[in-house]
């Protein structure tokens, strides 16, 4: 599945239309089936539709016919001026006998739902006056919101803080990259021929379907050293200081993704955790030989990380570099090297390797993804909301996981896991991915449960629980298609 700009999104409503497709079954499809999750989340609700002058406003005189047809009383309020699809959309509801008062007049109270069908994709720039007025006014209400393709106003400042909204056709980049101003997020399938919508060129949602055939296999004869098997590098221990927890989740990450041996070299005094691992204390971050398909480094590595990452370069194996071991000297090396590397950095490690601020990275999350590949040839997984992996020009946002996995060893656990995946044999994408994923499962479904206050090794914990809905094709999309 791709992700598309609004304009993106436009061209493709254009190239339908080129091709024949009449625009009016689309914005017909659109405004019905948000009629269709209004009644599911609000029932028969009285509604107040705020409808623009574009297309955005012709869904929402769709939605407003639908919803009279099912017997909710509807008031409309909308901007002068429709042409086009809009115009017939809004004649068919006058049609209806109901009244299309002035915007300027809109009101709304206590016990109604709002539907936000002022601005899609069509929007240039900023909302200011009136309208910015309007859009602070409706957040201010307390009200439901419902909003038809996007809150109106993102990308920008003020916009809809909306309760639910309803994607047309595809997920266009604010959906994901400004989530929180969507609510709950619908998909909702309008009848857009499907070969537009398969756009090579725009980055990836890493969807159940798409990841479901990386799993590697457990063939009937598998041994724990035909599965892949990890070496663990990390740990620091010196100057009053003691890092030793991480390690220990990275070799737990490792296991629970499937690993079938995993090797922790780490400081002497480490506790010997997990108990399945082959512990290998050291007394300075070197590599002792090892007999692994891949490795994981850097994990509280302190300031040993730097020298734990350029010693397991010797190793030659497919690397995940984390946490102490991201430095721009360790990145270059294995660039040099051509060594298939997974670098984890959070926005912080990204702005120390790109030398940009974390506020900068947090702006652009997908720009500074894909300059990070390109700078130093190796794959990326920008660890965030959402996060994003990228590697040369292909970019991938991870629509898993949730705010109960910003706690202490998640990101350890992750290194472990996609270490585990690339000891399985997959290529370094397809591990970060994959492993990304199941890590962000593995938190949405013990948030579900148990709400905030997760603990990283339960993290770890339910990745066979992730793993197994995911391989048995019941992986819950995050979010509902309609
Ligand atoms: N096309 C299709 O086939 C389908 C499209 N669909 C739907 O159409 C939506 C896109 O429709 P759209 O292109 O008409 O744009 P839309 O978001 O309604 O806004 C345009 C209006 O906003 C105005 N405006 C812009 N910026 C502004 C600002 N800063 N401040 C104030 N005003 C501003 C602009 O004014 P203008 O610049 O023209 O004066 C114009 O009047 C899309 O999101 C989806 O919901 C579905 O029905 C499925 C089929
Ligand atoms: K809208």
């Amino acid at each position: 599945m791709r992700l598309f700009t609004p304009e993106a999104m436009r061209e493709a409503d254009g190239k339908a239309v080129a091709l024949g497709y009449p625009s009016l079954l689309l914005m017909e499809w659109a405004g019905m089936k948000a009629a269709r999750v209004y009644l599911d989340l609000f029932g028969k609700v009285p509604a107040v539709v705020l409808a623009g002058k574009g297309n955005n406003g012709g869904d929402g005189f769709v939605l407003a016919r639908h919803l009279l047809l099912e017997g909710v009383r509807v008031r409309v309020f909308a901007a002068e001026g429709q042409e086009g699809d809009a115009l017939l959309a809004k004649r068919a509801l006058l049609a209806h006998g109901l009244e299309v008062r002035p915007l300027e007049e809109a009101s709304f109270g206590p016990g109604e739902v709002l539907v936000d069908a002022l601005f899609g994709t069509g929007l240039k720039g900023p909302l200011s006056g009136f309208y910015a007025g309007l859009v602070e006014g409706m957040n201010a209400s307390g009200l439901p919101i419902l909003a038809l393709d996007l809150p109106s106003g993102l990308p920008y400042a003020p916009h809809v803080r909306a309760t639910a909204t309803v994607a047309f056709a595809a997920l266009k980049t604010p959906h994901l990259l400004l989530r929180e101003a969507c609510g709950k997020l619908y998909l909702a399938e309008i009848g857009l021929p499907k070969p537009l919508l398969e756009r090579e060129d725009l980055p990836q949602v890493a969807t159940p379907e798409a990841l479901r055939p990386l799993l590697p296999k457990r063939p009937l004869t598998a041994h724990k050293g035909s599965v892949g098997r990890v070496g663990v590098l990390g740990g620091y221990r010196g100057e009053g200081l003691r890092y030793a927890g991480a390690p220990l989740l990275a070799a737990l990450g490792a296991y629970r993704m499937g690993a079938g041996l995993v090797h922790l070299v780490a400081p002497e005094g480490t506790p010997l955790e997990p108990l399945e691992a082959v512990f290998h204390p050291v007394s300075s971050p070197t590599l002792p030989p090892l007999k692994v398909e891949a490795l994981a480094v850097g994990m509280g590595g302190g300031p040993w990380g730097k020298a734990w990452a350029l010693e397991a370069l010797k190793a030659g194996l497919p690397t995940v570099l984390d946490a102490d071991a991201l430095h721009p000297e360790v990145a270059e090396a294995y660039r040099k090297a051509g060594l298939p590397a997974v670098l984890t950095p959070h926005a912080g490690e990204a702005g120390r390797l790109l030398g940009v601020s974390p506020e900068e990275v947090g702006k652009d999350p997908l720009g500074v993804a894909q300059a990070l590949a390109e700078r130093f040839g190796l794959t990326v997984v920008l660890k965030g909301n959402p996060t994003v992996v990228a590697e040369g020009k292909r970019l991938s946002l991870n629509p898993t996981g949730n705010p109960a996995l910003a706690t202490g060893g998640t990101g350890d656990v992750l290194a472990g896991a996609i270490a585990a995946l690339l000891a399985a044999g997959l290529p370094p994408f397809e591990a970060a991915r994959l492993g990304v994923y199941l890590h962000g499962l593995a938190g949405d479904l013990l948030a579900e449960e148990k709400g905030v206050g997760l603990l990283a090794r339960e993290v770890a914990e339910a990745l066979p629980w992730a793993r197994k809905l995911l391989a048995e094709g019941r992986a819950p999309w995050p979010f509902s298609r309609v």
